[in-house]
């Protein structure tokens, strides 16, 4: 999909951002990327959405990209769906009719018609989602996402990440709780200093989760991530290996399940 071998960023004559970084995103992954404050998170992102240039290294494949900034910029006049199916035309791929269904599933304050420059950082924050989400891209990269979203657009931004891997995209996201970048991710990195580290899964293996679903029953043991199934009449005990809830949360719901409890677990 796209790969970064040996890339280096620096800001005019200022001190290095991005050191050396090898960051190999392959189709139908979800990378997470962990760090501080100002350790070279959003300069990642945006070399990775060509919106910014490396200094020294190289970048291999050219994906579409969907990419929602860690600040929406949202001081405009136009209405979130005026917005949207403005950004739509210039990309060219979006089917217009998806808009009003994306913003009610993300329960946008004002509907589609509140005006961008009356809606809260969230709420902002979920008009960029739609944005980037909208055009089904190759690469979805999104910045810091889970933070200022309700726990409700928690749920379905979580969705969006599942389902845009179901689809064979990729998903690279950061955020500083490790918690939330293991929940999500398949493979999971550090940023430190502008240095970009792969954290062991030994950690992420730790982190499984326990689903209790209701709902027509069935063998749910082959499925992708669950590592047990127990199946009591229409009660299913799932243990879901981490990186693999959301998928597994969404195949649930599709097929008429619905769902009681969602745990971590030991694996
Ligand atoms: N356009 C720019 N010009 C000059 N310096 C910049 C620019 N963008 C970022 N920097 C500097 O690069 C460093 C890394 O910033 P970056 O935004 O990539 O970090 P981050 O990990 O995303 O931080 P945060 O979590 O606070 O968003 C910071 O010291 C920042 O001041």
């Amino acid at each position: 999909m796209i790969r970064l071998e040996g890339v280096g960023k620096r800001y005019g004559r200022g001190e290095p951002v991005l050191v050396d970084v090898d960051l190999d995103v392959p189709a139908g992954r979800v990378i997470g990327v962990l760090g501080s404050n100002g350790s070279g998170k959003s300069t990642l992102l945006r070399i990775l959405a060509a919106l910014s240039r490396e200094t020294s290294g190289t970048v291999v494949g050219t994906p579409r990209v969907g990419y929602l900034p860690d600040r929406f910029p949202a001081g405009q006049r136009m209405s979130a769906r005026a917005y949207l199916r403005h950004m739509a035309r210039i990309d060219g791929h979006v089917d217009l009719s998806a808009i009003d269904p994306l913003l009610d599933r993300l329960a946008l304050v004002g509907g589609p018609d509140a005006p961008l420059r009356t809606l809260s950082k969230g709420n902002a924050q979920k008009v960029g989602l739609a944005q980037a989400v909208l055009a089904a891209p190759d690469l979805l990269i999104l910045d810091e996402p889970w933070s200022g979203l309700d726990v409700e657009a928690h749920t379905v931004l979580g969705e969006l990440v599942a389902e845009t891997r179901e689809r064979g995209a990729s998903v690279v996201f950061t955020d500083h709780r490790a918690a939330a970048v293991h929940a999500h991710a398949d493979d999971v990195y550090r940023m430190d200093a502008g240095l970009l580290t792969r954290v062991e899964t030994a950690a992420k293996t730790e982190l499984a989760t326990r689903i209790v679903l209701h709902g027509p029953g069935g063998d749910w043991s082959a499925e992708p991530g669950v590592s047990q199934a127990v199946t009591d009449g229409e009660k299913v005990v799932l243990t879901v290996e981490a990186g693999h809830t959301d998928a597994v949360l969404l195949r649930a719901l599709n097929r008429g399940f619905s769902v009681r409890e969602v745990a971590p677990c030991s694996p």
